[in-house]
């Protein structure tokens, strides 16, 4: 069924009356790849089941061009949906299950056939066809259920977690797939997931959750570069999030802006409109750190404290004297005790709105160093 758009006008869903999703405005045009990302809980599951009509909604409507759809059954909106469990029938074949669908459709029995061939050579399982699904990989059940959804040629699919049960390997050939699947054949895809790596590598768009509420809908680089709020910093591997009070005003987004973090002064970036006096976040992702031979401008001391091989880089932990831990990527070669100086790029230090609630606060000085780092280790500068 070919359409424009769909489009999610204020969708809301209260359980128990606690809301669980809330005031969901997104349009999706035909061919987009979208992805729901947030911590568990945070309504994604909720709002890709309102979508495909499993669950009423509590508030808005969904239209998909100009025909509203929250009315219809689920079977009526002609979505295709695939699971983390694939939800496979145990025993009917892969081929069965495949055709299981397209047989409810009463479609013409060469037409099942012609789909459900086309579907098995789509996800190269032409010669799994007669095995029933305790016989295949987990990555291969997975496969199925993915044949058996767009066998149905729907207008949108809907996808929840559907690499979660598999291996590391798997996932990452699994997102390849999906993909690819989804280009060339021209499918609109709302795929729900907890991984950011995952939803940035394979959506067009994302749309963060946090409490039922969206923070952000946008391109991977948009919130990879610009993320609004610390939540939406936090989940883009932002893994560098303080506590810190504004010195100086930002009116806008991009405008510089002086904060104090355990007395350390540090120029920063606004994120979004920030004022004083006031709890900020401020944001600094550790491949954005600076390891320079001298102390200069927007440096600061710091002690190693952890090093960990990463492939080409190191991921290491350094502790200033204040007792701010930063995570930093190098390439230099750094040993637990090493001094160094960290610039902060100004322009790479983001500053939130509402730092108050964070969920990590900063720890205290003694509950960091290990003994067996010298005594003036971190000593500010
Ligand atoms: N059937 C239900 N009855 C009561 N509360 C529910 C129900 N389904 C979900 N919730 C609650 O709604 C909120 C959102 O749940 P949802 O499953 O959408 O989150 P999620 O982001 O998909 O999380 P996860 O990744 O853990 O599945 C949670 O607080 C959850 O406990």
């Amino acid at each position: 069924m070919t359409f424009s758009r769909l489009r999610l006008e204020n969708v809301g869903r209260r359980f128990a009356g606690t809301d669980a999703l809330q005031h969901l405005d997104l349009t999706i045009e035909q061919g987009e790849f979208i992805a729901l990302l947030g911590p568990s809980g945070c309504g994604k599951s909720t709002a890709l089941n309102c979508v495909a009509g499993l669950l009423p909604l509590s508030s808005g409507r969904i239209w998909l061009d100009e025909k509203r759809i929250d009315v219809l059954a689920p079977e009526r909106r002609g979505f295709g949906m695939v699971f983390q469990n694939y939800a496979l029938f145990p025993h009917l074949t892969v081929r069965r299950n495949i055709e299981f669908g397209l047989r409810m459709r009463r479609l013409p029995k060469p037409e099942i056939a012609r789909r459900a061939a086309q579907a098995l050579e789509l996800v190269h399982l032409e010669d799994q066809a007669g095995k029933l699904p305790g016989q295949l990989s987990g990555g291969q059940q997975q496969r199925v259920a993915i044949a058996r959804a767009v066998a149905l040629e729907p207008s949108v699919v809907l996808m929840d977690e559907p690499l979660s049960n598999l291996d590391a390997k798997l996932r990452l050939e699994m997102r390849t797939e999906i993909r690819r699947l989804h280009q060339s054949l021209g499918l609109t895809t709302i795929y729900v997931t907890h991984d950011q790596e995952e939803a940035l590598s394979m959506a067009d768009r994302l749309v963060v959750l946090r409490h039922g509420q969206v923070q952000q809908i946008g391109t991977p680089e948009e919130l990879h570069s610009h993320p609004v709020s610390w939540p939406v910093a936090d989940f883009m591997g932002c893994r560098n999030l303080f506590a810190g009070s504004l010195l100086t005003p930002a009116a806008d987004r991009g405008e510089a802006a002086m904060v104090d973090v355990l007395g350390l002064r540090i120029e920063g970036t606004a994120a979004a409109h920030v004022e004083t006096p006031g709890a900020v976040a401020v944001g600094i992702r550790p491949e954005d750190i600076e390891v320079v031979p001298v102390p200069g401008p927007h440096t600061v001391d710091a002690t190693v404290s952890v090093v960990e091989y990463q492939g080409r880089e190191f991921a290491v932990e350094a502790l200033t004297g204040p007792g701010l831990r930063l995570h930093v990527r190098t390439a230099e070669r750094l040993v637990p005790g090493d001094p160094v100086a960290l610039r902060l790029p100004p322009e790479r230090l983001l500053v939130f709105p509402g730092g108050a609630d964070l969920p990590r606060p900063v720890a205290p000085l003694d509950e960091e160093i290990t003994p067996d780092l010298p005594a003036d280790a971190g000593a500010p500068a």
